[in-house]
């Protein structure tokens, strides 16, 4: 479904953004990439023409710069004259600890995490019309039900939630053909959550070639929501709409809170 098609993935320098590229490259799509480091994002393209890519090319910068957005968005119009397919997926440092009163950190996050979001889908939407595209938007279980040590990132992820829920609704309404994904996400094995949690949280976490290959199946079937891993992710869900005190009380205590590091 996806060869020749036009794909933005944005934070497709490592992790899961960089899995996803490998899938669509394998798939013959046409790529534009981004994240803040150049040296990786080579790596990355020449990965991806080696894979099978229709055609790879990158920018870089920094997602908090509000030009960013414009600037990728031209690139698709001026090289590909339209856009199938945008995937949301970059995020901006955060640590996992307790919050340390820090509310610039917080206006940071929300301008990279939720506010760049805002903006590229924004950007893209006109092509995205014409095409009858896709939108993805990669979101976290913490975007859902919110744990301990996460509370600026996990509010980024809730305010992408009722931004993009509600647009759909809009999109619905006016009879626009553009399909939006939110995808929840468990712990995903990329070297950064592990950095950030393997102390504290014991679990194994999920690998992120398969989630990154759900995440574009769940994209190309202009799925309503990819939950990753499913039966991890749904039974939490589900719990929390039963008996809310009792996950929160699971998840607190599932932790290795004395591991936590106080920033
Ligand atoms: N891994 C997990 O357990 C989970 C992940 N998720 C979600 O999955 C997505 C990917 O996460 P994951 O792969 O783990 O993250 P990674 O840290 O591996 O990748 C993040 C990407 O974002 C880029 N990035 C970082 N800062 C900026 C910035 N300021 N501007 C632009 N790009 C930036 C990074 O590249 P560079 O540093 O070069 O800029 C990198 O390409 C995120 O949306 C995350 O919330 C959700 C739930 C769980
Ligand atoms: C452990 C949580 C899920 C509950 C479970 O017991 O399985 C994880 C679900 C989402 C994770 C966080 C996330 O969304 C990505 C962040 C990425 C950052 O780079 C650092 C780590 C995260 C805060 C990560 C931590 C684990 C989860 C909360």
């Amino acid at each position: 479904m996806l060869r020749g098609k036009r794909v933005i993935v944005t934070g497709a320098s490592s992790g899961i953004g960089e899995q996803m590229a490998y899938h669509l490259a394998r798939m013959e799509a046409h790529l534009l990439l981004t994240a803040r480091t150049e040296a990786k994002l080579q790596k990355v393209v020449e990965r991806c023409l080696e894979l099978g890519a229709a055609s790879a090319r990158y920018i870089s910068g920094s997602m908090d710069s509000p030009s960013l957005p414009e600037e990728v968005l031209s690139e698709a119009e001026n090289t590909w004259g339209g856009l199938d397919m945008l995937i949301l997926n970059h995020i901006g440092q955060s640590s996992f600890s307790y919050f340390s009163g820090d509310v610039g950190h917080v206006r940071k996050l929300m301008d990279i995490n939720f506010v760049s979001y805002v903006a590229l889908a924004t950007a893209a939407l006109p092509m995205l019309k014409e095409s009858e595209g896709s939108i993805v938007v990669v979101s976290s279980i913490a975007g859902r039900i919110a744990g301990p040590f996460t509370a600026p990132y996990s509010a980024t992820k809730f305010a992408l939630d009722g931004f993009f829920s509600s647009l759909r609704q809009e999109l619905i309404i006016e009879k626009v053909n553009v399909s939006i994904t939110l995808c929840i996400l468990g712990y995903i094995n990329t070297e950064s959550a592990m950095r950030a949690v393997s102390h504290v949280i014991p679990d194994t976490p999920a690998p992120k070639e398969e989630c990154a290959l759900e995440i574009i199946r769940g994209g190309a079937l202009r799925w309503r929501e990819v939950h990753y891993p499913p039966r991890t992710v749904s039974s939490m869900l589900l719990l929390r709409s039963f008996a809310p005190e009792l996950l929160d009380s699971i998840v607190r205590g599932s932790y290795r809170v004395e591991n936590v590091r106080r920033t």
